[in-house]
């Protein structure tokens, strides 16, 4: 049943109605103003007989959710008539609206951050006040009037519900029962919209994941483009796009947090509690590492400095042409002539023509010109036709940049003179970059890929950089160690790689190496581990 909004009265309660601002299908919402007070709020009014009564439902979530940061007041609710009403905060836009005034084109990198830490901090509230919000969606979060415009606040928790039982005080429980779905086409969860699951704190998170990558992503997630589905194929035509897009390929081009972020979420378990505070850190360092500041807050439109950092684009590499050209131009100084294979290559696939084959890296054409993105993509050749690179000026993917080129450079040699080249570059690199001796996850993306090629390249290797403060039980945290045991392991690792005798052993240090300087408090490299690096470079040579 719908209602016509002329049809309802001027005045509800102490509230008298002015503008409509919005309608969704159960009821509509107005701005109105407090006759005593003159204070405008946001009425929300639904017919008592409608079938889809949320009204009732909200009406008895929003007190459950007060005081909780970015969420909207609840000041007055009641029946006048045949109108139930709802009185809350007035807010201003709705990321939607946003998305759509900004012609729905991807967002940049700072606001994509930075809805992410301000949502999963909502959910955080709503989970720990027990409520689940099970429709999360951009036209469900919205951003204040001044002075709150910089906080997102969450809205329609009409199919909200609490996951812990008041009386038992036990999370709900899960079912092997498959349940009608409940929530929206776009975000909502693989598991509740397309396997029928019971939803739980994880879909929450899920549907985030999936509306920050669709904010990144050109023309949107590819399951959004034909629209509402109306039909029961279009919808299940549906179900299989979003059930078989894998987190790889819907996040190709963006930093790799968005994909770890969803992949995560897809792990956990049905009543587990997600680890907000760790994603929230993540999305705040990668926000960091690109030079953007005052993250918290949402600022819309974005600082213009700030926008222009970095702009993922799906398959394009983040990188300006020349820092390419200058790039490939360093690589092809390195001598790569036919020597051995380093070690039994006949489970790997032959690689298509690499640079390295091909002769000099400088000599490769456009067409093969490696991918250069930040995210764990980068052995998947670029999609994309070459020579459309935006113009833009990264902070912190120089750096990336590089990195990755060596670590390519790694994956595609076929000898050692080669690979301690390479070593002897990073090392180089490393020491004249930056006033932190960090080793970034691009640092890391680099030892990962020189013991893979260097013990068995046709195996697939646990990365060496764990996150810190992972919750699940696959994902162990790394412990910190005392200092003294990386300034031990270290030296003891300078001192022996000149004695090893083969690239397993070397494979060994390199895999010691990154643990060790993992799980020291900074991540830090110390004169001993530039040492050691050293080292490695001229035993890689002496091995040859
Ligand atoms: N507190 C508010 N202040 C200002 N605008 C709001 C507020 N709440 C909602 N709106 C606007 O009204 C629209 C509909 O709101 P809401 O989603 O709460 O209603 P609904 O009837 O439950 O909608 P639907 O059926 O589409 O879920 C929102 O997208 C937003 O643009």
């Amino acid at each position: 049943m719908t209602h016509n909004h002329d049809e309802v009265p001027r005045r509800l309660g102490n509230y008298w109605l002015e503008t409509r601002l919005g309608s969704g299908y159960s009821g509509s919402i107005f701005r109105a103003y407090n006759v005593f007070s003159g204070e405008y709020v946001a009425l929300k009014v639904q017919d008592i007989n409608h079938e889809c009564r949320t009204n009732r439902f909200e009406e008895y979530i929003y007190p459950l959710l007060q005081g909780g940061e970015g969420m909207p007041k609840l000041f007055a609710s009641g029946v006048q008539g045949k109108w139930h009403y709802l009185v809350i905060s007035l807010l201003g836009l709705s990321l939607d609206n946003i998305y759509r005034n900004n012609g729905k084109k991807p967002l940049d990198l700072r606001s994509a951050c930075s809805i992410a830490i301000q949502v999963i901090s909502r959910l955080q509230t709503m989970h720990d006040h027990e409520v689940l919000h099970r429709d999360i969606q951009l036209g469900n979060c919205a951003i204040g009037l001044t002075p709150n415009e910089t906080m997102i606040y969450m809205i329609d928790f009409g199919f909200s519900k609490r996951y812990i039982d008041p009386v038992t005080h036990r999370h709900i429980p899960d079912s092997k029962r498959k349940r009608d779905f409940l929530g929206n086409y776009w975000f909502t969860s693989v598991g509740v919209h397309c396997k029928g699951r019971v939803p739980s704190r994880r879909d929450d998170l899920e549907a985030a994941a999936l509306m920050f990558i669709h904010l990144l992503t050109p023309g949107g997630l590819s399951w959004t483009r034909d629209g509402i589905p109306k039909t029961d194929a279009q919808h299940n035509r549906l179900k299989r796009a979003k059930t078989s897009a894998q987190p790889g390929d819907l996040c190709r081009g963006m930093p790799s947090e968005f994909e770890e972020f969803l992949r995560y979420c897809r792990r956990l378990k049905f009543a587990e509690r997600p680890d907000y505070e760790h994603w929230m850190n993540e999305f705040r360092e990668l926000a960091h590492q690109n030079g953007f500041t005052d993250i918290d807050k949402f600022i819309w439109p974005p600082p213009l400095q700030q926008a222009r950092a970095v702009r993922p684009q799906q398959g394009v590499p983040a990188v300006t042409k020349s820092e390419m050209e200058n790039v490939l131009q360093g690589l092809a100084k390195l001598q790569l002539n036919n020597r051995p294979a380093l070690v039994d290559q006949t489970n790997v696939p032959p690689v298509a023509q690499t640079g390295a084959q091909a002769g000099k890296l400088g000599a490769r054409k456009d067409s093969e010109v490696i991918e250069f993105s930040s995210d764990s993509s980068v052995d998947h050749p670029a999609q994309e036709p070459p020579g459309k690179l935006p113009p833009r000026t990264p902070v912190r993917t120089k750096k990336a940049t590089r990195l990755f080129v060596l670590r390519r450079a790694v994956l595609d040699a076929i000898d050692n003179a080669t690979l301690s080249e390479v070593v002897a570059e990073f090392t180089t690199f490393l020491r004249e970059t930056g006033s932190s001796k960090t080793l970034t996850k691009e640092g890391f993306a680099f030892l990962d890929a020189l013991y893979k090629q260097l013990g068995d390249p046709s195996v697939f290797v646990q990365p060496m950089r764990t996150s810190r403060t992972r919750s699940t039980k696959q994902d162990k945290p790394a412990e910190p160690q005392p200092a003294h045991v990386k300034l031990d392991l270290v030296a003891r690792l300078k001192r022996d790689v000149a004695r090893a005798q083969d690239n397993r052993a070397l494979a060994q240090m390199v895999a010691d190496f990154g643990t060790v300087t993992n799980r020291s408090s900074s991540r830090t490299i110390t004169k001993d581990g530039y040492a050691f690096l050293e080292g490695l470079a001229a035993q890689l040579k002496a091995l040859n």
